[in-house]
């Protein structure tokens, strides 16, 4: 496995019926997705390719154009590495791209978890980013009544509206735009009528066309000052609709201009992972080390899961210093910010400074005992 870099996995979500399947087919067909593998929970009568897919008997089937599609039999992790050891063997030619389609009503966090926290599978697949369907007919009632959908929309990287040519209300889609951008304000906001596999692809921090890293637009943070800018900050909206799931999904960024001991960016992230792992739906990252503060760190996680951390051989685009955006649900943010803002040595009128947490970490007000 060594001998090659680690393929990049794109998770494909979305409620049922939001068009997953429709959007795949027409991938598919972009030369870009040759030596692509779809992997989807289960073939059922999904109509793949033009080719009603029966079930294989090895779970994997070849596509008209060389693309694979595998079936979930068991767990993610074995179909993976089942595609892994094809390559290896050469029962498959070339793999450049995994897709995974979920189900609708899945939770994405397991998925990213476990390609995220597999040991070998790390470090032959790399996540390249989390692609969330939203159909623009149903989306508002399903956000209203599946907190699953809220998080589907809160960990994507890229938010597709499809659908958007079935609703003749200019309203209606605005509304859903501006919800969609307030759950998850990194995301890039798309229309899958005018969407192809380069705005789809290619989430990560590598950005293949310039050959360097793409900090601010890995981390989203263009994004999310073209959403407060269109959209207004915070909660100064009124709506139709109490969202009050809404509120309960929550992106914040937490910055500090200057370098960071790696002890106390670990244990932020330990406390972090111990206290409240389960509500990071996702954290991205880049730190700038006090021990190394010319090669910036890369982190990146899911719940209390952590990718193994890797490093930039510079700062890409003239930033430097640290900055992490989590998308979290039921998180208390002032405990995380005060806990941030201890590591990073800001304490304020109620928060301990980095020796006082080292000392002792219940010293964060808000921290569970
Ligand atoms: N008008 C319109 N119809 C769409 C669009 N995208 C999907 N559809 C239709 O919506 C229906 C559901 O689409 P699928 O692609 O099967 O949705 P899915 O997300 O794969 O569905 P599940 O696998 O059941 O979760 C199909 O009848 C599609 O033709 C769109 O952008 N506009």
């Amino acid at each position: 496995m060594q001998n090659f870099h680690p393929i990049p996995v794109s998770v494909l979500t979305g409620f049922l019926g939001a068009g997953k399947t429709t959007l795949l087919n027409r991938l598919l067909k972009d030369p870009a997705l040759t030596d692509t593998a779809v992997i989807i929970n289960e073939f059922g009568n999904v109509a793949i390719d033009h080719l009603l897919v029966e079930q294989a008997s090895d779970g994997v089937i070849e596509l008209s154009d060389g693309c694979l599609c595998c079936t979930v039999r068991g767990e993610l992790v074995d179909t993976l590495a089942d595609l892994v050891d094809r390559l290896q063997t050469g029962r498959i030619a070339s793999l450049k791209r995994v897709i995974i389609e979920t189900t609708g009503l899945a939770d994405p966090a397991p998925v990213l978890q476990s390609i995220m926290g597999h040991p070998v599978l790390v470090q032959a697949f790399r996540l390249d980013g989390v692609i969330t369907l939203v159909d623009a007919v149903n989306g508002e009632a399903t956000l209203d009544a599946h907190v699953e959908a809220i998080k589907q929309a809160a960990v994507a990287d890229r938010l597709v509206m499809s659908k958007a040519d079935l609703v003749t209300d200019d309203a209606t889609l605005a509304a859903l735009k501006a919800r969609l951008a307030r759950i998850n304000p990194s995301a890039l906001l798309l229309d899958v009528a005018t969407t192809g596999a380069a705005a789809l692809f290619e989430c990560g921090l590598y950005d293949p066309e310039t050959k360097t890293a793409d900090v601010r637009r890995w981390l989203g943070e263009e994004a999310a000052h073209a959403a407060a800018h269109h959209h207004g900050h915070g909660h100064d909206h009124h709506h139709d609709h109490d969202h009050h799931h809404d509120e309960r999904v929550r992106s914040f960024s937490l910055v500090h201009d200057g370098p960071v001991p790696f002890a106390a960016i670990e244990m932020f992230l330990d406390l972090l992972r111990s206290t409240h792992g389960e509500k990071l739906l996702r954290m991205k990252g880049i730190v700038q080390l006090a021990e190394d503060p010319a090669r910036p760190l890369v982190i990146h996680g899911v719940q209390k899961i952590l990718h193994p951390p890797a490093r930039l051989p510079f700062w890409p685009d003239g930033v430097s210093g640290t900055r992490l955006v989590l998308i979290t649900h039921d998180m208390p943010e002032d405990y995380v910010r005060r806990l941030f803002a201890a590591i990073t040595n800001q304490p304020g009128i109620d928060t301990p400074d980095r020796a006082a947490v080292e000392n002792n970490p219940l010293a964060i007000a808000g921290m569970p005992r």
